[in-house]
């Protein structure tokens, strides 16, 4: 069903975004891999959790804020990293970096970005108060400093991979997290048919000493044959170091003081080897269902991997955060956080930073209300994250059709 009059839900930006991106930026943001089960199963998982509501319990005054990695957030909500923002729109990581930064929320920010990571935090250190005409709650809150964290892919080259590193704690990044679920990328049907970078964009953090690291998602030229991969999957294949695995997370420690999360991460036991990794936090990711196809919702594998962590670490979940409730669910069952994708290209594509503000403050203030509405467990005082127990949800019993 089309939006129609003023948007009001993610979905109704999803729709409007579809409508203002070219059909090749629109496909790449939207695709899951194969089938696409594991995308879909990231929403469906989340409707099947019901919230038990409490009554008269005084939620005049409900309060968000959190911390991650020591650092105070406005609310446990963040960007994702993804890749090519300024597809969808001229101002790409910079409007989201802003954006992000005005509401003191989280960001992750792309080893594939189309702006420099120097350019990406120069644009969110200055957040003019009054870049955008915007009503109070959207202004720089000076008591908490914004948190940017940079999204490292390992490069088989590992001197690129040790500059880009370098260079994210020279410019201020203060977290590493490093994607452990792309040793090959998934089989996104659409970009195998056709994905290519406009070719006034670059992948902006590779300079001339990186030559050939720029330029990826080179269209199939033509052949006899039907092509076989995406140009991404090929540069992936050619670049990124399929090798990864727990001894390199041991490397990057020696190479950085940066605090390593590790993202993608779906059992418990990874999240295990992660702790003994040394890492400070483990993101439960399936790639917004864009890589192995079959795997688990990330809400179904978040409890096990809360579990398993047992407090050794910070656990944040990523895929399919679609509404307030969700995010109540994630915390609900051990999430320190939550990290969103797509939603910020789309409201990228909307109206770049003041739409970004958009989705955020949309799905922040839908948190508010679903606690609110949720009551709370302890009787006196300010209802608060801390307040959010498994015990709060109940699971709907799945109803054969047969
Ligand atoms: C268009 C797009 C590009 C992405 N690029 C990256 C990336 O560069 N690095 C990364 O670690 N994850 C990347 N991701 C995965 C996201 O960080 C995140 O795990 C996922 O989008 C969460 O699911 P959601 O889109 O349902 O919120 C990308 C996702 C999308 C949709
Ligand atoms: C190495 C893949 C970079 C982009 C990405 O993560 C995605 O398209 O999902």
């Amino acid at each position: 069903m089309a939006a129609t009059g003023t948007p009001v839900s993610l979905s109704d930006f999803e729709k409007l975004a579809e409508a203002r991106l070219s059909r090749n930026a629109w496909d790449y943001y939207a695709s899951g891999a194969d089938d696409m089960l594991t995308l879909r199963a990231n929403q469906r998982a989340f409707s099947r959790i019901r919230i038990k509501p409490r009554v008269l319990r005084d939620v005049s005054a409900v309060d968000v804020r959190t911390n991650v990695l020591g650092q105070a957030i406005a609310s446990p909500i963040g960007a994702a990293p993804s890749a090519m923002q300024r597809m969808a729109h001229p101002d790409g990581e910079e409007a989201s970096a802003r954006a992000c930064a005005s509401m003191r929320l989280p960001m992750i920010l792309s080893s594939w970005s189309t702006t420099s990571l120097e350019d990406v935090a120069k644009a969110a250190a200055n957040v003019p108060k009054d870049s955008v005409p915007a009503p109070a709650q959207f202004q720089v809150r000076p008591d908490i400093k914004p948190v940017r964290w940079f999204q490292l892919y390992v490069y088989k080259d590992r001197a690129v991979t040790r500059r880009l590193v370098e260079r994210a704690a020279a410019a201020g990044y203060t977290a590493l997290a490093v994607t452990v679920d792309t040793p090959l990328l998934g089989r996104r049907h659409a970009d195998i048919r056709q994905f290519k970078l406009p070719s006034y964009l670059r992948l902006a953090n590779f300079d001339d000493a990186d030559s050939g690291k720029q330029n990826v998602g080179t269209p199939h030229t033509s052949s006899a044959e039907e092509p076989r991969d995406s140009g991404l999957a090929v540069y992936v294949a050619e670049q990124i170091d399929p090798t990864l695995s727990w001894n390199d997370i041991a490397w990057l420690r020696s190479i950085t003081h940066l605090p390593i999360i590790v993202k993608g991460v779906l059992t418990a036991e990874d999240a295990d080897l992660a702790v003994k990794a040394g890492v400070s936090g483990v993101i439960v990711s399936n790639h917004g269902g864009r890589q192995l196809d079959g795997v688990a919702a990330t809400i179904e594998a978040l409890p096990e991997v809360v579990e398993a962590v047992a407090g050794r670490a910070e656990v944040y979940l990523d895929g399919g955060i679609r509404r307030g409730s969700d995010i109540f669910k994630a915390i609900a069952l051990g999430a320190r956080s939550v990290f969103i994708g797509r939603p910020i290209l789309w409201g990228l594509a909307y109206n770049g930073e003041v739409g970004v503000r958009t989705i955020l403050r949309l799905l922040e203030d839908e948190l508010k209300l679903c606690m609110a509405l949720a009551g709370k467990s302890f009787d006196i005082g300010c209802q608060t994250l801390e307040d959010i127990t498994p015990g709060m949800l109940s699971y709907a019993a799945v109803v054969s059709r047969l």
